[in-house]
């Protein structure tokens, strides 16, 4: 199996401008690889570091030190703590999905046009796009009265199944889930899990933030513990 993505001694610490410049800790030492089409799954208490990891890898955050190789089908293996923004959003169209409960669109755009646009960003034709869309929308099992509107109204398992809508629809190489389980009825959560399974046949990997440890073990193929900010604790 090709390694998709290697994170090298991760860290991340925050400067509080307004204490002085005390420094809080996010991550510290974060190394581990993610395969084609592996999943890997990442717990740990509150506070312990899971966000500022997850968002250094979607470069969120820029880390303070350490590497993160993606294997970028567009540009090669490429650092992505040291790539130029504008690769960065090419990426990000193309490649990289991020997945968390919060949906983050533009208001007024109604559900289909998100999923939509969201196809036309990988360069593909306006009317293709909005055939594509239906046909995921269907897949999702969001219900047809809600095309045509706006999703700021969505329940939290509409506004997740949308938000993996957009995101699968570009069929990255690489998904970031944070929390993808929050707030879901146990329907929707199976819904979700052959989702992700569907995408791990199709060969995307993926890093997954989880406090539903039920959900999670039947999903991963590899378990990491956070603690502190540090990674550790792997199981398979
Ligand atoms: N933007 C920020 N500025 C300052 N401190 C931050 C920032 N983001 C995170 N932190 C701090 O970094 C530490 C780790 O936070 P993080 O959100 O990564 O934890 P988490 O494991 O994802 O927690 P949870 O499970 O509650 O979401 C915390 O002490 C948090 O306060």
């Amino acid at each position: 199996m090709s390694k998709v993505l290697e994170v090298l001694d991760l860290q991340k610490s925050f400067t509080l401008h307004e204490f002085d410049g005390k420094r809080i800790l996010g991550c510290k030492g974060v190394s581990f690889s993610v395969d084609e089409g592996e999943f890997v799954g990442i717990t740990g208490k509150s506070g312990s570091g899971k966000s500022t990891m997850l968002k250094c890898l979607y470069r969120t955050y820029l880390p303070t030190s350490g590497e993160v190789w993606f294997v970028s089908e567009r540009f090669g293996r490429i650092d992505l703590t040291r790539t130029p923004e504008r690769q960065i959003s090419t990426i990000r169209r193309r490649e990289i999905g991020y997945v968390s409960q919060f949906l983050n669109v533009l208001p007024r755009v109604t559900a289909h046009d998100v999923v939509a646009n969201s196809l036309v960003e990988t360069g593909v034709d306006e009317d293709t796009a909005h055939e594509g869309a239906a046909a995921i929308l269907s897949h999702f099992q969001i219900p047809k009265n809600l095309w045509n509107a706006y999703p700021h109204n969505f329940s939290g398992g509409e506004k997740l199944r949308l938000n993996l809508a957009k995101e699968m629809v570009k069929q990255p190489r690489l998904l970031l889930l944070d929390e993808p389980t929050a707030s879901l009825d146990n329907a929707s959560k199976e819904l979700v899990k052959d989702i992700l399974n569907e995408l791990k046949r199709s060969g995307t990997s993926m890093v997954g933030i989880f406090h539903d440890l039920d959900f999670m073990e039947q999903t991963v193929d590899t378990h990491y513990k956070m603690n502190q900010g540090v990674l550790g604790g792997v199981t398979v």
